[in-house]
């Protein structure tokens, strides 16, 4: 017994040293191709057939590959694989299964017995390619008895394509993704660059008027559910929402409420870093659906001081050029010089022309501090589906703020004091944000908390009522002025 088991072990040696060997001889480029050629001739007189998944196509990422990862990720864990490469994402809640080079995985589908293999091969360093691509050139390869490929290859595929979805939409984290600068693509191809989306705003701690409130998750509600309302009627899956008011009020905490609400992925569309039409439509092509794509403070993101003027004839072709660090609009009917730029109507395209359809089931958010800066063309009715204003804290909004931060209801505030901050807190036109950062300070201690709010509210609504009234008195001041004059004029005549 005892001489069996030596010679077992010497024989496990031995083939452990002499892949050990071939691996150090051979590079392993050399040694993939010899791979690839004896798997072919050893495919002919085989009964199984062969199909290989790479990571990357040409310059795409195969995002079948993608998903066979996270099908047998999911697989894998069950299993008992020799070995499994563990991966968490910085900042993820999911660890991810994957196999190691070289490691076999069997699976079963509808009673068909199928192996998966995973292969590993360092990429040629003076391999030439228009973007960096990793170094390692990974691949999956499935066998298939060639009896049963033509009933079960399809299917199966399309089975792990499915449950890879629900698998992302389940454990995975949601993503926020901000394009790269200057329009550059990651190692995969990406324009993209992304960590996983964890604000914690919800519509719950979100402080606005509760019906509007209820509006709009009424509408992100029926838009979510409308896949049949929208083929009907031949609309684009696609709903845009133009978020504006002072700075402060909620319109950020607004998007990740609404991300949150509907489990949706956020794309932050950072327009300085976009420089032309087709970026930017390359940039669309490249989100996913279920998912809101943001463009905050689109006034600063685009220079449109001198709309009057230079869009005379030229209409809703406004061009953005980027001389003073933001893009600048110029007119122009004629596109022919518009390749290198950013036009209004290359970004209401993006929001509304063919190409934003590519997809379906996506939010467009804008968000603005100033509405009077916009150039009309985007505020027109069904370009932006909803206007939201996000305004000063209102007596209804302080309740959420209390209950968020004090952990109280109207009830558990003393009649007196409630009294006084209803009186006061529109009156003091103060930000959620402003307000917020009172109670932040003082949460410790709520009565406390509340004295303090009482105070400050109150000490700003009788600074706006003396400015509202210097304001007053040089109105009058001027108008009389004015007639003074008319009545000089007059004698001079
Ligand atoms: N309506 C609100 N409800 C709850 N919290 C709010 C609200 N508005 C502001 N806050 C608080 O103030 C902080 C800043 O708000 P937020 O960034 O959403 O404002 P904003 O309107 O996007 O401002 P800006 O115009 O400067 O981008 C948030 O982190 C949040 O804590
Ligand atoms: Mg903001």
């Amino acid at each position: 017994m005892k001489e069996i088991w030596t010679t077992m072990a010497s024989l496990i040696g031995v083939l452990a040293f002499s892949r050990t060997l071939l691996h150090t001889i051979f590079p392993p480029e050399l040694l993939f191709s010899f791979t690839k050629l004896f798997h072919r001739f050893f495919t002919c007189f085989s009964s199984y057939s062969y199909y290989d998944i790479t990571e990357i196509e040409g310059v795409n990422t195969n995002e079948l590959y993608n998903a066979v990862q996270l099908y047998l990720s999911a697989t894998a864990s069950l299993t008992s694989s020799n070995r499994l490469s563990l991966t968490r994402g910085l900042n993820s809640s999911a660890i991810t299964f994957t196999l190691s080079h070289t490691d076999r995985l069997t699976d079963v589908f509808n009673g068909v017995t199928v192996v998966w293999e995973h292969i590993v091969t360092q990429r040629q360093s003076q391999t030439f390619s228009w973007r960096p691509l990793p170094e390692e050139k990974r691949g999956f390869t499935l066998r298939i008895n060639k009896r049963h490929k033509q009933f079960i290859l399809k299917p199966y595929l399309d089975h792990i394509t499915q449950k890879a979805n629900e698998i992302r939409r389940r454990n995975e984290d949601r993503l926020l993704h901000t394009n790269s600068r200057n329009g550059s693509l990651d190692s995969r191809g990406q324009p993209w660059e992304s960590v996983p989306f964890k604000h914690p705003s919800t519509f719950d701690t979100l402080a606005m008027d509760p019906v509007k409130k209820m509006e709009i998750m009424a509408d992100l509600k029926h838009f979510a559910d409308g896949e049949a309302f929208y083929t009907r009627t031949g609309r684009a899956w696609k709903r845009g929402y133009l978020l504006y008011g002072p700075p402060g009020t909620g319109k950020s905490s607004m998007i990740a409420a609404m991300a949150n609400y509907l489990q949706y992925d956020i794309y932050d569309l950072e327009l300085t870093e976009v420089q032309t039409n087709l970026e930017l439509r390359k940039l669309l092509m490249k989100t996913s659906s279920k998912s809101i794509i943001v463009i905050e403070d689109i006034d600063c993101s685009i220079n449109l001081t001198n709309r009057n003027e230079m869009n005379v004839g030229g209409g809703d072709r406004c061009r953005f050029g980027f001389g003073d660090g933001l893009p600048e609009i110029e007119t122009g009917g004629n596109n022919n010089n518009h390749n290198n730029s950013i036009t209004l109507s290359g970004l209401l395209n993006f929001t509304d022309g063919l190409w934003s359809c590519c997809g379906s089931e996506r939010i467009f958010v804008f968000t603005t501090n100033h509405i009077e800066k916009l150039d009309p063309a985007l505020l027109r009715s069904g370009r932006m589906d909803m206007h939201v204003f996000m305004s000063y804290c209102s007596f209804a909004s302080l309740k959420i703020l209390l209950k968020n931060y004090l952990g109280c209801t109207t009830d558990d505030v003393e009649p007196e004091v409630l009294r006084r901050l209803e009186e006061v807190t529109d009156a003091a036109e103060m930000t959620p944000a402003d307000i917020s950062e009172v109670l932040i300070k003082y949460r410790r201690n709520k009565d406390r908390a509340l004295r303090e709010l009482v105070e400050t509210l109150s000490v700003r609504a009788e600074k706006n009522r003396i400015g509202f009234r210097q304001s007053e008195v040089e109105e009058v001041a001027e108008e009389e002025k004015r007639e003074l004059e008319n009545v000089d004029d007059m004698k001079m005549i």
